[in-house]
């Protein structure tokens, strides 16, 4: 897959999710962290942003709740290039209805090689890097160049 470059603004859309046995520990997470996160632009699937948005008193945009189409919902965001980062404490322990929904969120979030933390220390990792704050570059395919080889075959 040939590659390009995208450019990530210093304020980031940032997608915050966890599933319901790791919500307390995001909702601690982000309150440890939200003079970071207050100044970037933040979103959540349905039960996680409403939490949070009491929990930490942040604003978060929030989606349908996961099961019902939020991860779904981004997906197609990080897709189209509207979603900088994925914090995702999904929980490695119990099973939830959707997993292909979560899946898919955790393939398209590699896909489009956005930074993504699936815990407290990878999520720390990214938060404290001065790029989080920063306009940084990363690599995406290029798709306008995938399109093109896949009609003119
Ligand atoms: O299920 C989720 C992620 O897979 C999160 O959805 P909620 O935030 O609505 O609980």
């Amino acid at each position: 897959m040939l590659l390009t470059q995208r450019k990530l603004a210093a304020q980031k859309n940032i997608a915050l999710v966890a599933h319901d046995h790791r919500k307390a520990s995001l909702v601690n997470w982000c309150n440890a962290n939200k003079n970071l996160l207050c100044h970037h632009h933040l979103y959540g699937t349905g039960t996680t942003g409403n939490l949070l948005q009491r929990e930490t008193g942040l604003a978060v945009q929030t989606l349908l709740s996961g099961p019902m189409g939020g991860d779904q919902q981004l997906g197609s965001m990080i897709a189209q290039g509207e979603i900088d980062s994925l914090i995702f404490f999904w929980d490695p322990l119990n099973a939830v209805p959707h997993d292909p929904d979560v899946k898919a969120l955790l393939r398209l979030a590699t896909v489009w090689n956005i930074p993504v933390a699936t815990n407290e220390s990878s999520a720390d990792l990214i938060i404290s890097n001065p790029l989080f704050n920063q306009t940084m570059e990363i690599a995406v395919p290029d798709y306008d160049r995938y399109l093109k080889d896949r009609i003119e075959q």
